[in-house]
């Protein structure tokens, strides 16, 4: 939990999601603490997406209920803020008044703040085309953080950034979240990334929660000894549910 806890509750209560005839979710409940930081990990096409998508009010659960701050979420709230694979900067206005885009009262002092924060104020009169993927993604992490959000959703926004800049910015992001307290939630496909961020890590299986396991780990996290352990439990047991669902499918082809 960051010192500054200034996130909202999320609670679901059991949330079922079909598209169609297809069962993506099945009776989910999980209530995730102000303040916390939660990472989703689990195989493609599990509805991680979905959920966190649910959360923001951008879709609507077949049946259950989703409550952020208490309150049932029944549009999008301009408290809860999404960062996605990709920047989605307006490549029309420069860096400066994409951030400010961001922010309650469109106020350029709070943009250039927020810039400031993601190290790329020298960047604001730029256009958006010259800056790196990195770049980009910070620019889109000071939009998303200029109106200090009670919950920021992460859908695997740092997926497409090569090893080093991902790097740097779960550094960022790991130090924005224990001065701000946003409630995080983090989809992604690096049970280290997980680990290095989140102080539980959610596994998603089979359309249910199949684990859930705090990391009790000191901040600002270092690679080590003790995060390798907890890598090495969840990957374990994601290659158990691999097994199990391998051996599934044999039955299945046998009969
Ligand atoms: N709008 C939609 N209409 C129909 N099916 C959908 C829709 N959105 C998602 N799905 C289906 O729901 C399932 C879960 O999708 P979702 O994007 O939530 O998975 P995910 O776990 O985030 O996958 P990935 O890790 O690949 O991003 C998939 O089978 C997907 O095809």
């Amino acid at each position: 939990m960051s010192e500054n806890a200034n996130g909202y509750k999320i609670e679901l209560k059991n949330v079922k999601k079909r598209f169609g005839q297809c069962e993506v979710l099945e009776d989910v409940s999980l209530t995730i603490e102000s303040g916390e930081f939660v990472a989703i990990v689990g195989h493609s096409g599990c509805g991680k997406s979905t959920l966190l998508r649910m959360i923001a009010g951008l879709d609507v659960p077949t049946e259950g209920t989703i409550l952020v701050n208490e309150k049932e979420v029944t549009g999008v709230n301009s408290q809860v803020r999404f960062l996605f694979q990709e920047a989605r900067l307006l490549p029309w206005k420069s860096v400066i008044a994409n951030v400010i885009i961001g922010t309650p009262d469109k106020n350029e002092a709070t943009a250039a703040q927020s810039l400031e924060r993601v190290g790329l104020i020298n960047k604001k009169h730029e256009w958006p085309k010259v800056l790196s993927g990195g770049q980009k993604q910070r620019v889109s992490l000071a939009r998303a953080l200029a109106g200090r959000p009670n919950v920021l959703l992460l859908d695997e926004p740092l997926g497409a950034l090569d090893a080093f800049t991902r790097l740097d910015m779960q550094e960022l992001i790991e130090k924005l979240w224990l001065e701000q307290g946003f409630t995080g939630i983090l989809v992604t496909h690096d049970v280290s990334e997980a680990v290095k961020l989140a102080n539980r890590v959610i596994l998603m299986e089979d359309k249910e929660i199949t684990l859930d396991m705090k990391i009790s780990l000191p901040r600002p996290r270092q690679k080590d000894n003790d995060s390798n352990y907890f890598e090495h439990y969840i990957l374990d047991k994601i290659m158990k549910l691999d097994e199990k669902a391998a051996e599934v499918r044999r039955e299945d082809y046998a009969i």
